[in-house]
């Protein structure tokens, strides 16, 4: 059973119709990266992906949860709870430090402890390098180091899987490579899966499997 079946996606937006029927298959603990020419549709599936838009028709099922089938209120709390983002521009929150950022999932969440948050929120900033950094607002850190406080966030409530649409594209090349590094070291430690929506020919190429996207079909 895979973690992810998505089957016979398709969306239109006015008369364009931007996904055609699209099937994608995401194992446990696999990183895939979707590339394609601007417009292809690859950010509108990665939303429909994460729920945070419904297809008119296909499936979605993540960990056997036909998704679509759950009210909004019910699907926002899924959610929350198994799927992490990270894009292009992080969205953190100014006035918040880089650890009240990491834990806002978990306070949206409202089922772990305060306590517990944070232990979280302290243990992935420090796995990702940033334990000196905690308390800094996003406009005291660097472009790559806001970057990561994003993935924190992304990671908190243990995600079943992380959707990320050009995650580094807003990186320079040495704190690209070192984010996709990241990802990469995740999966081996930690089993995360991923799927990434890239004009990075580079990070395309490190995934399990490249997935090119072409006016609303997958070729391969
Ligand atoms: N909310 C919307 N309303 C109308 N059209 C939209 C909307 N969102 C996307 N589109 C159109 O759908 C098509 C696919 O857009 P999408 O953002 O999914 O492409 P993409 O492959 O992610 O492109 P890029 O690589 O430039 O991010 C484009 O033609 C876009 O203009």
């Amino acid at each position: 059973m895979h973690l992810l079946q998505a089957s016979g996606i398709r969306r239109k937006y006015g008369s364009l119709q931007v996904l055609k029927g699209i099937d994608l298959d995401v194992a446990q603990g696999e990183v895939v990266a979707i590339v394609g020419a601007s417009g292809a549709g690859k950010s509108t599936f990665l939303h429909i992906l994460g729920t945070l838009d419904r297809p008119e028709e296909g499936h979605v099922f993540i960990e056997n949860t036909n998704v679509f089938t759950q009210k909004d209120k019910d699907l926002a709390r899924f959610r929350n709870e198994k799927i992490g983002f990270i894009f292009q521009f992080h969205n953190l929150l100014a006035e918040f430090t880089a650890l009240e950022n990491a834990c806002m999932p978990g306070y949206i969440h409202g089922n772990m402890p305060e306590r517990e948050i944070l232990k979280r929120g302290k243990e992935l900033l420090d796995l990702l390098g940033l334990a000196h950094r905690m308390n800094h607002l996003p406009s005291q850190l660097s472009g790559g180091e806001q970057q990561r406080v994003a993935v924190a966030r992304a990671l908190l409530n243990k995600p079943s899987i992380v959707l990320a649409d050009e995650p580094s594209g807003n990186l320079d090349s040495q704190n690209a490579v070192e984010l996709h590094q990241l990802f990469f070291r995740l999966r081996n430690e930690t089993g995360q899966t991923f799927v990434i929506v890239t004009h990075n020919e580079d990070l395309a190429g490190m995934a399990d499997r490249r997935l090119v996207m072409q006016d609303g079909l997958m070729l391969s």
